[in-house]
């Protein structure tokens, strides 16, 4: 057996060796428990799919309390170093202290490696319960910024000399009135990133075969950065995919409203309206391209319609590297107690899987997950959806699941 790194070639694919090496950040909170479940997963499903032929060599590497304690750090260059070189990573949720203490160490990593689109896929799994209607409609994937927006962390408390600088700024140079005693956060959205942002979208809906893409914006109020997104959003289609977009208007004016062939719509849509409209018609929605804050929002929205967050997937990609993750956080209130649905970790590990041309692997993944809760075994989450259904603990959640392959 030879454990070798994944790595990139120049045009963005991945040598993958049959026992890659996989850094992982077991997390906070919840983080260890829903670990040992999506571990215990991931590795019988590989070996169910590839018997014995390939297998992940895991590498635990250090962040946030964990990281703390062992190493005097939140998040090391050593981390960040590690993940970098080894191209593929999978982490457990960390803490960030609300108002005060550390910034997002979940930030700073998507910031450090690049990880310029989270990715979250909302998707129906039959018989996962939901409070829609019709769930089967529900099938988009979020592509949200994932360095710059209000999530770039540059802000100032209010009465801090820094403020108080930068509210006297703009009073005299800009003529903008503030009131003296706010807290200042910017809030920068770049051609650059938005771009490469979008571009990432619309290549996916290309591959996917996927017929719109939905630019999410607040751009009637924030008009130079959510306006901009947006208007930015579509001359990369044009510039990019022009021979493979077109837009909504062009749809009605050229087209009479009949998509053709082959050519993908691409909308926009502000931001509070998307939200009813998600829950209204989701059928009209396939790929949402949306800024940092909105992204975090419409994810876990969406979550709620597909089982909630112990089912939601996701993953930050970039050029060089990419993490995956659950969306949810920590859920301090359960921590340790092997309670909560470790579903959106094991998700995350069949994207990763997928990303990495694991297919069989991803595939047997999501069959067990869902077969598990078609035989009403489920954690305390989907339990109180589902009348009759008997309550599992995470780490018994994980093991029903690998026993639906043994059989
Ligand atoms: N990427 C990351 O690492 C993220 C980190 N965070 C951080 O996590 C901490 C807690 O954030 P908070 O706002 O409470 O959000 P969380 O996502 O941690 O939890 C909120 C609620 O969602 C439900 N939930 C979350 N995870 C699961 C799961 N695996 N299974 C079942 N239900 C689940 C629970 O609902 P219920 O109470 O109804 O049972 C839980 O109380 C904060 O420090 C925050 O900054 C937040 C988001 C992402
Ligand atoms: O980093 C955090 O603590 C929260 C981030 C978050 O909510 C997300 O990425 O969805
Ligand atoms: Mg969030």
């Amino acid at each position: 057996m030879k454990e070798t790194k994944i790595t990139k070639n120049n045009d963005g694919t991945l040598n993958v060796p049959d026992f890659p090496i996989i850094p992982f950040i077991e997390g906070d909170g919840t983080g260890p428990d829903i670990w040992r479940a999506a571990k215990i997963v991931m590795d019988i499903m590989v070996q169910a799919a590839y018997n014995g032929k390939r297998k992940i060599i895991w590498l635990e590497v250090y962040a946030g309390e964990k990281g703390y304690q062992e190493t005097g750090e939140w998040l090391s260059d050593k981390t960040l170093d590690m993940i970098k070189a080894h191209v593929v990573a999978i982490k457990g949720p960390l803490t960030t202290p609300v108002g005060k203490g550390i910034r997002s160490l979940n930030v700073t990593i998507r910031q450090k490696l690049d990880l310029y689109a989270c990715v979250r896929p909302v998707k129906y799994i039959d018989p996962v319960p939901s409070p829609m209607k019709h769930p089967e409609k529900i099938d988009m994937v979020v592509f949200r910024e994932n360095t710059e927006d209000v999530y770039a962390g540059i802000e100032w408390e209010s009465g801090s000399e820094e403020s108080k600088r930068i509210i006297s700024f703009l009073k005299e140079t800009m003529g903008a009135d503030v009131a003296a005693d706010s807290g200042i956060g910017i809030k920068p959205i770049s051609v650059k990133n938005t771009k490469r942002l979008v571009a990432k979208a619309i290549s996916y809906a290309i591959e996917q075969g996927l017929p719109t893409v939905t630019l999410m914006h607040k751009g009637n109020i924030m008009k130079f950065t959510e306006g901009a997104f947006s208007k930015w959003g579509y001359e990369v289609a044009k510039e990019k995919f022009g021979d493979r977009t077109i837009t909504e208007q062009e749809l009605f004016d050229t087209y009479n409203g009949v998509q053709p062939e082959g050519k993908i719509v691409i909308k926009d849509r502000i931001a509070d309206m998307l939200f009813q409209q998600v829950l209204l018609r989701p059928e009209e929605y396939h790929v949402i391209a949306t800024p940092n804050l909105n992204g975090d929002y419409i994810s876990d929205a969406l979550a709620a319609q597909v089982g909630g967050l112990g089912m939601a997937p996701g993953a930050n990609i970039g050029d060089e590297c990419a993490v995956f993750e659950a969306t949810h956080g920590t859920a301090p209130k359960y921590a340790g107690l092997d309670k909560v649905n470790p579903g959106s970790l094991i998700l995350s590990g069949a994207m990763m899987f997928d990303y990495m041309g694991w297919k069989e692997a991803a595939s047997l993944i999501r069959k067990a997950l869902a077969a598990t809760i078609k035989a009403g075994t489920v954690t305390y989450d989907l339990a109180r959806q589902i009348q009759g259904a008997k309550e599992i603990r995470c780490s018994e959640f994980a093991k029903a699941i690998a026993e639906k392959i043994k059989k």
